[in-house]
């Protein structure tokens, strides 16, 4: 142990009581953060999360909660969970920048959804601050402590965890990092392929009289496995094979949400806002020169641009809207991962002074790169002809603090775990020209990598 900050500060939560923030932050050496994501399967399985950016210089790993935002507030919940965290972190010192809890979670794609499924019992906002937090930024790594409480014994609620955390510690301080094996498969099923195949259709046809210009439809599989899948099993394998992607795990109850997304829907650094267009898409070729050809191709087709464009005028109508010194570049650029290529186009901006991570994403999701185009047209679309609840899938996931710092991932290409079965998500933005084999192909392509990480054949 090398640093250590202590903050304990009388606050108020809602209408509560006072209560006491206790805050301890430590520097350690580095260690494993999914063997400190695994050391808290006893204890707080269900109550974990786990994050690491695209370029792999944050890493967040949460266990317990010490306090939790959840609502069912519809278009309201953006602006509560905003509220509850102002009031919550503005009566805390922040003198100091490692004195800082952060709060990670994500909002399901639509509250308007009704179907229940796998999502029956997931809020449409739930966002947490761990009790052992762990932060690795670049190469240094913290483990925070947080306790909001208002018993007679805090202090030795305290003491105990903070015995806990030097075992989490030492847990994770391992030299070799545990490695599982994979689940076995014995089912796989595609469950609505033909009503998929048939909404393609039917949604062009839509199109096509102008009902919309762009309607992203999804579908998923359904697994069954041998035996329960835990959490560290699974994200070791999606750590491992995706590190080109933002990582994300959400315990929830029984089930895990999780997945590889190459997606940035948006990240706030010291006022400076980030977001990315990522739409159109092929694969990638067997070989440089072929996937080089592929790559063109995409670059130079008509269907994957119309697909894309809609994305950069959107995201750039709301940069506009809430930044000053929008800038963006003139064409899109290939975004290539382990099994896809996608055009892609960054867009940055300086945030206006009222304007905010959170509501930066309000006005963001969805994009038209996971809703459509017009928004509330597409939508309608997708309750009627997507016979499932996307949950998390396509939805902001990700974190802030109480700087107004944070980023959120789209959450494509990712599943639901509940114990023995998993549920995987792929779809795809439809324009007029769409064509139900090319978007059915595209989403076995997008199902690729977490299927690959439950060890599942690769259907093709
Ligand atoms: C909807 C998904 O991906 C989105 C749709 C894309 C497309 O249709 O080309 C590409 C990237 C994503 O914005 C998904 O992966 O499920
Ligand atoms: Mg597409």
């Amino acid at each position: 142990m090398q640093h250590k900050w202590y903050n304990a500060t009388e606050i108020e939560v809602g209408s509560n009581s006072k209560q006491i923030f206790y805050m301890e932050t430590i520097e350690v050496s580095r260690l494993s953060a999914l063997a400190f994501f695994a050391a808290g399967e006893a204890k707080y399985k269900g109550k974990r999360n786990f994050w690491q950016n695209r370029e792999k210089t944050f890493t967040l790993v949460g266990l317990g909660h010490a306090y939790k935002i959840e609502n069912n507030k519809g278009t309201k919940r953006f602006d509560h969970v905003e509220s509850e965290w102002k009031q919550l972190t503005s009566q805390i010192v922040q003198e100091d920048q490692h004195l800082q809890p952060i709060l990670f979670g994500g909002f399901t794609f639509d509250p308007q959804n009704e179907v229940a499924g796998e999502w029956a019992k997931f809020p449409q906002s739930y966002f947490t601050v761990a009790s052992h937090q762990l932060v690795i930024r670049n190469d240094q790594a913290f483990v925070t402590i947080n306790l909001i409480t208002n018993e007679t014994n805090s202090a030795q609620t305290f003491e105990t965890l903070r015995k806990e955390r030097d075992e989490l510690i030492h847990a994770a301080q391992v030299k070799e990092v545990k490695t599982y094996t994979k689940p076995t498969m014995i089912s796989y099923a595609e469950p609505f392929k033909e009503e998929y195949l048939q909404s393609i259709d039917q949604v062009t046809t839509l199109i096509k009289a102008n009902e919309a210009q762009k309607v992203v439809i999804a579908r998923s599989l359904a697994l069954q496995f041998e035996e329960a899948i835990t959490s560290p099993q699974i994200l070791s394998h999606v750590v491992h094979e995706q590190p080109e992607s933002f990582l994300f795990g959400l315990e929830h109850e029984n089930m895990l949400f999780y997945g590889a997304s190459p997606e940035r829907l948006v990240k706030v650094n010291n006022g400076r806002a980030f977001s990315s267009c990522v739409a159109g898409s092929i694969k990638r070729g067997q070989t440089a020169e072929q996937d080089e050809a592929l790559g063109n191709s995409l670059l130079n087709d008509a269907k994957n641009r119309g697909e894309h464009h809609y994305v950069v005028e959107m995201i750039t109508d709301t940069f506009e809207k809430n930044c000053r010194d929008v800038k963006i570049p003139n064409g899109p650029k290939l975004l290539k991962i382990r099994d896809i290529q996608h055009l892609y186009t960054p867009v940055e901006g300086q945030l206006n002074d009222d304007a905010t991570i959170l509501q930066l994403v309000k006005h963001l999701h969805p994009t038209p790169a996971l809703g459509g185009v017009p928004r509330e047209a597409a939508m309608h679309i997708i309750r009627q002809y997507e016979p499932m609840n996307r949950g998390l899938y396509a939805a902001p996931i990700g974190w802030l603090d109480a700087d107004g710092n944070g980023e959120f991932a789209v959450a494509i290409r990712s599943a639901a775990l509940v114990q023995d079965k998993a549920y995987l998500y792929a779809g795809g933005g439809i324009v007029a020209d769409s064509k139900p084999q090319s978007e059915y192909e595209e989403t076995l392509v997008k199902f690729r990598p977490m299927l690959r990480a439950l060890g599942g054949q690769l259907h093709e």
